[in-house]
């Protein structure tokens, strides 16, 4: 249930006037203190409250007319059965609400029929009271709003305190995490002021260190919204859902915000960067994304892994080219140069302004993990990284990059990070490098990346998410890698023929995709064919993977078992 205060809220939330004769003083500031009492902790009396308008009205129905009663049961049903309907409460608050309404009617009826007082009603009203505001009084979300109430009331005084003098709340909204306020600053104060009193609205609130965010409003200087953590909903890893896009033209999802929305990027017609520092859960997000666009069939994955292929190797099975050395990488990225001039003609010819991704004609996307090895060991492979950065958008070739540390050195130059319109900034060792990854400005803007304190969590700027909110991505497994592999590696497409065309000239000698080392051990085994143990070794894959292929290749009449666990191209 989500509740804003607003200006509404003020006029009617305003603290009681009492109005007493100027006799006695003490008595006067007791009845203050005490109806300031009542005013404060209304929230927790109202089970008291119910109770006491309840006995009134017993009192008042039985001595007018206790022949009534009958009535009281028929509107007590209607009633209960309206809670049942509420859209802003969930099942267990619908299920309360009609137990204490039910209760209630039934109570009412034989107090109106034989008097409040008669025994044992008094006794039952007060276990019955007593028992139901137990669920009311641990009731989170009313807590938490009762929370928010009292620290709307205190801020004028604290804010004072905090270093925001002169600051108000505008409105608030209790949510599933905690609660965020729409904040508006004195005139000639900054969210930057806002920003760097964070640790003092912290020991203002009285909250943990870390629960209170501050993020700007892009629609006005002078205004901030602060978000205030009860819970941190990334405390726990969250597991991968598994693939949810069908196209690369789906935003992806790759993970949740603090308050559980879904942090979908999109990555047809945009450069994506991933920066962190190690172990800050880079792989994770790549991993994220390479398991959805597994996935699709309207995309062909090239990878370039310096690191020996450890973090793609895995992805082998669905990645139609893979590069593990600077030579291989660098021919990787001229042909994808290749594939760029290729389509660039096809659409000329066709009078087309972007190659629109199909089964047919699918996108590119080339995955680079670790770009500071690429510039380090093949300086050479950087012109072509930036052409097609500089290119790609129109042609459905992307890529994707992560790396520790995005320096200008790192990066070849700024040239490629320039490209890069959508950027994740997992945990980063230094504030500066935030501005690195992210962008100039970034860090004074509220994106404090380098506050991340778990991996995998992260900072999105892209499309739609302008905002600096964290997020947690998804923990994808190497079981899940494994599984999501093997299942997409027989459905994924082929390029293109003017794509196709355009690599095929320089194919020879540049690295092939385990599939293709597969078909070649088994074009030129002897008659009596090749073991599977020698055709792991040959291809790197598992024992399942090859025989997924040669089951699926001996249907289609391609290869043959020659004897047991020996296999052979069918030369028939
Ligand atoms: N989203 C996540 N949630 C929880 N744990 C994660 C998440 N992502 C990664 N991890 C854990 O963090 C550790 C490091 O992750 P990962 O290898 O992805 O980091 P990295 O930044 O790629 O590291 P390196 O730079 O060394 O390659 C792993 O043990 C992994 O299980």
């Amino acid at each position: 249930m989500r509740r804003a205060y607003s200006r509404r809220w003020r006029r009617s939330h305003s603290d009681p006037i009492v109005v007493f004769p100027d006799r006695s003083p003490l008595f006067a500031l007791a009845l203050v203190a005490l109806s300031k009492a009542l005013f404060r902790y209304r929230s927790e009396l109202a089970p008291v409250a119910v109770m006491v308008a309840l006995y009134v009205t017993a009192l008042v129905l039985h001595h007018r007319d206790p022949g009534a009663w009958p009535w009281i049961p028929a509107s007590t049903v209607a009633t209960a059965t309206l809670t049942l309907w509420h859209p802003r409460y969930r099942s267990e608050e619908k299920a309360c609400a009609f137990a204490a309404v039910m209760a209630a009617g039934a109570w009412l009826t034989a107090a109106t029929a034989y008097g409040p007082g008669t025994a044992p009603l008094p006794t039952l009203l007060l276990v019955t009271t007593a028992v139901g505001a137990v669920p009311w009084w641990m009731h989170r979300r009313r807590r938490a709003r009762v929370r928010v109430d009292r620290t709307i009331r205190a801020w004028p005084g604290m804010s004072e305190r905090v270093g925001l003098a002169g600051s108000k709340i505008q409105s608030a909204v209790v949510d599933a995490w905690g609660w965020r306020a729409s904040m508006v600053l004195r005139p000639g104060q900054t969210v930057a002021d806002a920003v760097a009193q964070v640790p003092a609205i912290e020991s203002g609130l009285g909250t943990r260190p870390g629960a209170v965010r501050v993020e700007a409003d892009p629609a006005h200087a002078g205004r901030f919204v602060m978000r205030v953590l009860a819970a941190d909903p990334h405390a726990t890893a969250i597991p991968w859902p598994g693939p949810q896009s069908t196209s690369v033209a789906d935003p992806i999802d790759i993970g949740v915000f603090e308050d559980a929305e879904h942090v979908r990027i999109s990555v047809l017609r945009r450069h994506v960067l991933i920066g962190g520092t190690t172990d800050s859960g880079k792989s994770g997000v790549l991993n994220g994304l390479l398991g959805n666009l597994a996935a699709c069939r309207d995309v062909v994955l090239w990878g370039i892994d310096l690191k020996g292929g450890m973090e793609l190797r895995p992805w082998a099975s669905c990645l139609d080219r893979l590069a593990t050395t600077p030579a291989e990488a660098a021919a990787l990225l001229d042909d994808a140069n290749r594939i760029l001039d290729a389509r660039a003609h096809a659409l000329g010819r066709d009078a087309s302004r972007v190659w629109k991704p199909s089964a047919q004609r699918p996108a590119l996307i080339v995955v680079i993990d670790e770009y500071a090895e690429l510039t380090d060991t093949a300086p050479e492979a950087v012109d072509s990284a930036e052409s097609i950065a500089r290119r790609g958008r129109a042609l459905a070739v992307t890529l994707l990059v992560a790396t520790q540390r995005p320096t200008q050195k790192a990066m070849g130059g700024g040239a490629l990070r320039s490209q890069m319109s959508t950027r994740i900034c997992l945990r980063v060792r230094e504030r500066r490098d935030v501005d690195l990854v992210l962008d100039r400005g970034m860090l004074a803007a509220g994106w404090h990346a380098h506050t991340l304190d778990a991996p995998g969590k992260f900072y999105v700027l892209a499309d739609g998410h302008t905002r600096p909110r964290r997020a947690r991505a998804y923990l994808v497994t190497d079981n899940d890698v494994r599984r999501t592999a093997a299942h997409h590696a027989n459905s994924r497409p082929s390029l293109d023929a003017p794509s196709t065309n355009a690599t095929d000239d320089v194919l020879e000698g540049t690295v092939i995709t385990p599939e293709e080392t597969l078909w070649r051990a088994l074009d030129t085994a002897p008659a009596t064919g090749r073991s599977v143990p020698d055709l792991i070794q040959l291809t790197g894959m598992k024992r399942t993977w090859i025989y997924d292929r040669l089951h699926a290749w001996a249907r289609t009449g391609r290869a043959v078992q020659a004897s047991r666990g020996r296999w052979r191209a069918n030369r028939d």
